[in-house]
Formats: structure tokens, sequence, C-alpha cells
């Protein structure tokens, strides 16, 4: 399996080389040559399995030779041992034909964990192998960095530099990034906005003496094998519903597109998914663009769902590279267009988008009043960011089954939750200490050199 870049200007990679890379040498993101399927009988056959089967069924077409056939269930093993469900990504059911997917039982309580954990391994196993050495440096909204930092703190051949915007996450979010004591994983609060801390990590990425000085590497979900590990979940859920014989709906909570576009991913493998909801906060980007075509930046404005305050969404990319045919060209132009503030996608590969994605956005009222009713009506205490995803899907529940992501625990947003329902969700007994722990933050301006220096600094050290 080769992956090629969206831009199509960059050097085709391995899945190694590409999971090891991050984004692609022309500032596109990798994507497989060809999407493998799976058969009718292949689908069937994991009704019953573990996730740990089904995990290994869908991504080892993905691998190539990265790794053996044993190894790789080794590694899918490790990766979601520490899972505090036996089933590791449950499904409950809400009304007759809508169903929760809970993503949030591994060790931060968010559906980044899935990929994160996998990835983790999946580096250490490369890196001791080829003994080299790598700096990751990320940017997150909350989530992605606390998993990060979970799934490689202690690690000795990553440094890893989580950039996350001043004031902008949840106090357990924070603490999930600042409290590990490992050397080797550092938590930078930046004056910003994420869209502040994403363009820089890929300015980082695109400063190519930089690049090479740190061996720089990045997990968040420009790299292909993030999206990949969430690739499993549209399956193992899809399947308890009935597929491949019955089609299912998906309401994804969206911001940097990583885990709707894996569900497109699932649908392409054979997957019979009937739509994809695109579910946005008030950063409503992504549903202004697939209702009107025009994808015009406006600035972040914070809500009680905070991971998803993004407007420059780095996977609507790789969505675009399909809705043009895999017209690297293409996409190229749109992204040069962006730069500027903003492109209108052509009537054809809107057309596309449209045909796979439906869309709709929960203001911060509708938000909150989810959040009650949910636990009123169904007793199911949810997050803000599933809430989100509640709150548009019911407008698109039909006949089919519609499966919401409830991408994380309401535990990490306790005033949100508290505020809508009067209760104060508990953190799981293992991190009850949480907020008792000594934090470590580095506080930066929003400066890039200033932050590069900071880590060429600390991996000297
Ligand atoms: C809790 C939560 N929900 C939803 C999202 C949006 O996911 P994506 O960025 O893959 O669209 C995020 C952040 O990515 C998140 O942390
Ligand atoms: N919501 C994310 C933002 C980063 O997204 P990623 O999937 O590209 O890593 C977060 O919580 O950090």
């Amino acid at each position: 399996m080769r992956y090629i870049s969206t831009r199509g200007q960059a050097p085709v990679l391995t899945f190694e080389q590409a999971m090891l890379t991050g984004l692609a040498r022309d500032g596109g993101l990798y994507v497989p040559e060809s999407i493998p399927t799976l058969s009718t009988d292949q689908i069937a056959a994991m009704a019953g399995q573990s996730y740990e089967e089904i995990a290994y069924t869908v991504m080892r077409p993905f691998i190539g030779d990265t790794f053996s056939d044993d190894q790789f269930r080794d590694l899918i093993a490790q990766a979601y041992a520490g899972f505090g469900h036996a089933a590791r990504a449950p499904l409950v059911q809400l009304a007759p034909n809508h169903f929760l997917l809970e993503l949030f039982h591994g060790p931060t309580l968010a559906f980044k964990d899935f990929a994160m954990k996998l990835i983790g391994q999946m580096f250490e196993a490369a890196l001791t192998r080829s003994g080299d050495r790598v700096t990751i440096v990320g940017a997150t909204s909350g989530d992605t960095g606390s998993a990060a930092i979970e799934a490689f703190r202690g690690l000795d051949a990553v440094d890893v530099f989580i950039l996350y915007p001043h004031g902008r996450v949840s106090e357990v979010q924070r603490r999930q990034m600042t409290t590990p004591t490992e050397s080797n994983v550092h938590a930078i609060a930046v004056d910003g906005d994420f869209d502040d801390c994403q363009a820089m990590v890929k300015d980082m990425f695109n400063d190519f003496q930089f690049r090479e000085d740190v061996r720089l590497a990045g997990v968040n979900s420009i790299n292909w094998g993030r999206v990949l590990a969430q690739v499993v979940y549209y399956f193992s859920s899809a399947v308890s519903l009935g597929a491949p014989l019955r089609e299912v709906s998906f309401t994804v909570p969206t911001g940097n597109f990583g885990d709707v576009f894996a569900g497109f991913i699932a649908k392409q493998m054979g997957l019979p998914i009937r739509d994809l909801v695109v579910a946005t906060n008030t950063n409503d980007i992504l549903h202004r663009t697939l209702e009107t075509g025009a994808y015009t930046k406006g600035t972040v404005t914070p809500t009680i769902s905070p991971s998803m305050d993004i407007q420059v969404s780095s996977n609507f990319e790789r969505a675009l590279f399909y809705a043009y045919g895999q017209d690297g060209a293409a996409v190229a132009g749109q992204m040069d267009d962006l730069k500027r503030g903003g492109f209108t996608v052509s009537q054809g590969a809107i057309d596309a988008l449209r045909e796979t994605y439906k869309s709709g956005r929960a203001s911060e009222q509708e938000t909150s009043d989810a959040i009650t009713a949910y636990v009123r009506d169904h007793g199911e205490l949810l997050c803000p960011h599933t809430a989100v995803g509640t709150h548009v899907a019911e407008a698109h529940l039909g006949t089919t089954p519609m499966v919401t992501l409830a991408t994380a625990h309401p535990a990490k947003f306790p005033a949100a939750v508290e505020r809508a329902t009067g209760i104060h969700p508990p953190l799981p007994p293992r991190m009850a200490d949480l907020y008792d722990r000594d934090e470590r933050i580095t506080r930066a301006a929003h400066d890039l050199p200033a932050i590069q220096k900071i880590i060429k600094d600390r991996i000297a050290t």
C-alpha cells in the first residue's frame, strides 16, 4: 500500500513513512493510493467478534509490510487493553432508531484515545526497530493533546510538545496535559486560538530545516494513522446493528473533520453507510460550506464544546481530494485560496460532498438544552460535543438506524454539564486526584520562532 499527498507534489510513501512523516512536504495530507474494500462476507463475519479482531481486519490492508500480522495483532491488543469497557466502544440505545456510540472509555475519556493509543504503540515499535528518535509537535483544542501526552509519556524515542490555546480548554483537559511528570512530554499554553496553534504546527512542518533538525513528526489527524484507527468503530457499531445487510447512518460532532472522514473511508471500504451527518457548534464553517459551497474563514468563537472551536478544518482537504476525483492540483489551488481567506467549491465537487455528507449546527442554547433533555428523557449524561451531535441527529432521524458518536465523557466538561443538569459528573476513580496534582505549564506568545526555540532547547537537554 502506497500513500500519496492530497496536493500531488510530495514523495509517495509507505504506511510507516507516512505515519512518521505527518504533513506531506507539499503541505498536503497523505491518503492511500487506493482504498481497499472488504467483501460482504468479511463484514458479516465481524458479528460477534471482539473490537480488536475487527480492528485487525479493517486496518490490516492499509499497513503493508510495516508490521507482521502477529506484531500488528499484538500492538492492537496492547493499545486497547487499558480501556475501561470490555466492548471498547459500546452502543447504547436512546430511541427506537437512535443509538449512542460511547467512545470515551479510554484513558483520557475521549475518542482520541482509540487512535492515539494505537499510534503510540506503532511509533514505539517502528522507532525501536530503526533506532531513530523523533519530536512530535501537536496542536490541540483539548483532547488530542491529552490523548497524545498519555500515549507517549515516558517513551524513550519520542519527545512530545503540545500547543494549546491558553484559557480555551476545560480544566480537566488542561490538567490531563500538564500533570504528567515524565520529562519527555511538554504542554505549551499559547496566546491565541486552536487555529493559531494548528497553523504554527503546519508552519513548523513547512520549515524544512527545523523539520530535519528536530526530526519532526505529527500526531494530529493530519497523520493518516489517526484517521485509520478511527475507521474501526464505524464497522464495529454498524455490524452490531445489522450491517452488511442493513444500512446505518452516523452523526459525528465535527471540528477538524478527521472523525467523520474516517466514516467516509469505512463507506468506501464497503460498509453500508447511508448518511454521514456533520454536526457543528456555532463555529459552523463546515455546515455553511456544505450548504452554500463557499468555505470562508471566520473568527473562532469560544463555546461550551471547546474541542470543536475550529475554523480551519484540516481534514476537509482530504474530503475535497475525493470530491475532486483525486485531482491534487485542484486541491492545491483551493488551499492557496484559503490562505487568502476562503474558496468556493466547484459545482461537481460540492455535489459529490453533499452525496456523502449531510450537516447541521447547534447553538449554545440548543447544546445546553440537549444535555438537559437527554438526562431527563433518556437518563444519559452527555458531554457538550455529544449534545451538539444528538441535537443535529434528531433532524436526520428516519427509518435507517442513526448512531451519534459520543466523543467525550461528560466529566471532561463538568461546568457546562452541571449548568444544564444540576449534576456534577464525577471523574472515574483512577483519576479522582487530578485536581490535586501539580501542573507543569510553559506559557508562550503567538510567536513561531520563540516556540521553535523552546522545542529545540528542551530536546537538547
Ligand atoms: C470531544 C470532541 N468531539 C468532537 C471533536 C471533533 O472531531 P474532529 O476534529 O475529528 O472533527 C473533537 C476534536 O477533534 C473532540 O475533542
Ligand atoms: N478537537 C481536537 C483538535 C485537533 O484535532 P485533530 O483530530 O486533528 O488532532 C482536539 O481536541 O485537540
